[in-house]
């Protein structure tokens, strides 16, 4: 069991709508505030990233094992490789005093509104798919196939993402500063409310 602190704030949106980009600003404005929930995948590192920084890399076998153990507090299948967030990972923030910030796939935001966690959700969402693409494209971190699964599944995101009561705010990734902006304001609004009172609720 996840022993309760302030309230968890959720990033989700398509590959490639700007999560990371969000959250690492957010992160660096706000050392001290923020700490990133680091998921577990067994999908492979692209360069640059970092075991037990930006995930923890491991198998399906070893993250299939400590799910039937009741280790994971969400999971999820993504474009054939599994992530999932581990309770110790979210007590390891709470344990810093900071808020916990995960960055995770619809399936795990399902799943997450099941637990008493109760978090922030934000959805971040791109201008239009062909945008998506130039930036996913852009960024050149996927093969061609993991693209095109990646796109796919986008269409399918979005339209959970706008369906009404499902995330607290939809964020518009149409520039990067804009939408940094309009979620540093939810969180000003949000997180201070979290503490006092709860005014932002969700359809579960
Ligand atoms: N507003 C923006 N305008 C132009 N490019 C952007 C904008 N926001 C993000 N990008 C670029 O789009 C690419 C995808 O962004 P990012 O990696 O943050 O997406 P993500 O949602 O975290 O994706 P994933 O879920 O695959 O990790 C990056 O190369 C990033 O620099």
């Amino acid at each position: 069991m996840v022993q309760k602190g302030p309230r968890p704030l959720v990033l989700c949106g398509p590959s490639g709508s700007g999560k990371s980009t969000l959250l690492k600003r957010l992160l660096k404005e706000f050392p001290d505030k923020f700490g990133f929930s680091v998921s577990h995948t067994s999908r492979g590192p692209r360069p640059g990233e970092k075991d037990g920084v930006h995930y923890h890399f491991t198998s399906k076998e070893q993250m299939v094992s400590a799910l039937d153990k009741g280790e994971f507090i969400e999971t999820a299948i993504f474009s054939g490789n599994m992530y999932g967030t581990s309770k110790k990972a979210v007590e390891d923030v709470r344990r810093t005093g900071r808020i916990c910030v995960l960055d995770i796939e619809i399936e795990g935001v399902k799943q997450i509104k099941r637990t008493d966690l109760d978090p922030l959700l934000v959805f971040v969402m791109p201008p239009s798919i062909d945008e998506l693409e130039r930036r996913l494209r852009n960024r050149n971190t996927e093969q061609e196939d993991a693209l095109q699964k990646r796109l796919e599944q986008a269409r399918h995101e979005i339209e959970y993402g706008m369906e009404p009561g499902n995330f607290h705010i939809l964020i518009l990734n149409d520039s990067i500063e804009k939408a940094y902006t309009e979620l540093r304001d939810f969180i000003g609004k949000n997180m201070n409310n979290a503490v006092e009172e709860k005014d932002a609720s969700l359809d579960k």
